[in-house]
């Protein structure tokens, strides 16, 4: 029995071709529709909405809605020391890879006496969503806390779904620690996007808020964002991977990669682009025996009945495939892969060659993984420090850059009919 769905690139006609393009459409509004009820209640009632929805979806009776220090503190102390040094190497590669990218931008002088320059800024309250539905994900913690740190972000704002018993995760409150990050709010879902968003008398509002989540998560930030006038990192949703393989892959290893996302959540998808038949029946066969081994299969198997495979004639149309796909990860299992490179123009992040699992950069060789979804990744990029800083623009001009800038100024002035914009350089040119 094949697991995958097999499609010949070929015979796809173009309607076909869309349909396997699409995921996590919301064609009935029934997400919009929920996730807008939510942002209403806690718009209105504040606090007393986000406990109702903590007691309905999350199943939790919260009375205050954070945890102190010394809460954070007897939690962190409870996990092992593998556990916590596996967390401090991944918080140290995320801060050595994310450190360099606050580099100082060169002075431009455009013309003689006229300099032009950039300075960043930190964005001064960010939210971060941490994920805490089905699974919980410290890592998401590092991948968001790490920047916005580097950034020097004065006010960082976590939100993370309760467990049962009103407390977070030990790893979470260990990464809050490796952050200095000393309280952490017990919101989770669209209400812990609308508290950030609007500000409740427990949570305070931010300016931008970041992080993945699922579908009602991903709608809530789209919507506030409309709404709220607060920015968001970009639409993080479903986890997502796309495999180009060819004869030289081991089949062994891309259906373990397939499978790394599937377990996300049902509405994962995990995509075989291949140029070999008998590879995409090994993978076939191996997900077949990995799939019974994994503690969440039913969730990887879901995930798989909304994934397929496609069979190209060659590593050219793969890419053209993938590329239109725009997926959150491409990894390519192939001999070729640095051939293939300059011809990726959609992804998220990549991963090359046989021995690159995407789970390292989930947790820990320093790459982010808050990276777009859903076809996003054709227009927005993963989270880097980029995300936590605005950078502003800022201009001298000395007097012989005024002679040399002034009557192009005016002249552009009088074609557009402002004369106040004119007068602004012929004052000080007189
Ligand atoms: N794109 C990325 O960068 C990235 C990174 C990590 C994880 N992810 C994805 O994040 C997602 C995490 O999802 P999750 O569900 O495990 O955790 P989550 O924290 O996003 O969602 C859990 C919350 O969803 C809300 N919820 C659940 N059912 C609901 C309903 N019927 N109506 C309204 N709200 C409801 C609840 O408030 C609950 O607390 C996964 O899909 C995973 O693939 C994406
Ligand atoms: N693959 C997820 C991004 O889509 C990130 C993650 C967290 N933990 C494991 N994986
Ligand atoms: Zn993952």
């Amino acid at each position: 029995m094949s697991i995958l769905k097999t499609y010949d690139y070929y015979l796809l006609e173009e309607r076909e071709y869309e349909q396997l393009l699409t995921r996590n459409a919301d064609p009935s509004q029934a997400v919009h529709h929920v996730v807008m009820e939510i942002i209403n209640d806690v718009k209105t009632d504040g606090d007393a909405a986000l406990r109702a929805y903590a007691q309905k979806l999350d199943r939790v009776q919260l009375e205050r809605l954070f945890l102190t220090a010394d809460e954070i503190a007897a939690l962190a102390s409870s996990i092992g020391r593998e556990q916590q040094r596996a967390l401090e190497i991944a918080f140290a590669n995320i801060y050595r890879f994310h450190e360099t990218q606050l580099r100082k931008e060169r002075s431009i002088e455009t013309m003689p006496g006229v300099k032009c320059w950039r300075e960043p800024r930190p964005i001064e309250k960010v939210g971060l969503y941490i994920p805490g539905g089905s699974a919980v994900l410290p890592s998401t913690l590092l991948m968001l806390g790490v920047p916005a740190r580097i950034a020097g972000c004065k006010e960082i704002v976590v939100c993370s779904p309760p467990q049962a018993d009103g407390k977070i995760n030990g790893y979470v409150a260990y990464c809050l620690q490796l952050l200095k990050i000393d309280r952490v709010y017990l919101v989770g879902g669209a209400q812990a996007v609308a508290a950030m968003a609007y500000g409740t008398p427990s949570v305070p509002r931010v300016d931008k808020i970041f992080g993945p989540g699922n579908q009602y998560v991903t709608k809530a930030k789209s919507l506030v964002q409309a709404l709220a006038g607060v920015s968001i990192d970009m639409p993080a949703g479903p986890s997502e991977v796309l495999v180009i393989a060819d004869g030289s892959a081991n089949p062994e290893y891309v259906a373990a990669d397939l499978l790394a996302q599937a377990e996300h959540g049902a509405d994962s998808q995990a995509i075989l682009v291949s140029t070999d038949q008998r590879l995409i029946d090994g993978v076939q066969t191996a997900l077949e025996d990995q799939l019974t081994q994994l503690p969440r299969a039913a969730v990887a198997a879901k995930a798989l009945a909304n994934s397929y495979a496609v069979l190209c004639d060659n590593l050219n149309e793969a890419i053209t495939f993938s590329n239109r796909y725009a997926p959150e990860h491409l990894i390519i299992e192939t001999d070729e892969w640095q051939s293939l490179l300059r011809k990726i123009s959609n992804a998220g992040s990549v991963f090359v060659g046989h021995l690159t699992p995407e789970s390292a950069g989930d947790y820990a060789s320093g790459t982010n993984h808050t990276l777009p979804t859903s076809g996003y990744a054709r227009s927005y990029s993963g989270v880097s420090v980029d995300a936590f800083v605005k950078k502003i623009t800022f201009q001298h001009i000395t007097a012989e850059g005024l002679r040399n800038i002034g009557p192009t100024v005016e002249v552009l002035a009088e074609l557009e009919g402002l004369q106040a914009h004119k007068n602004a350089v012929s004052l000080r040119l007189r």
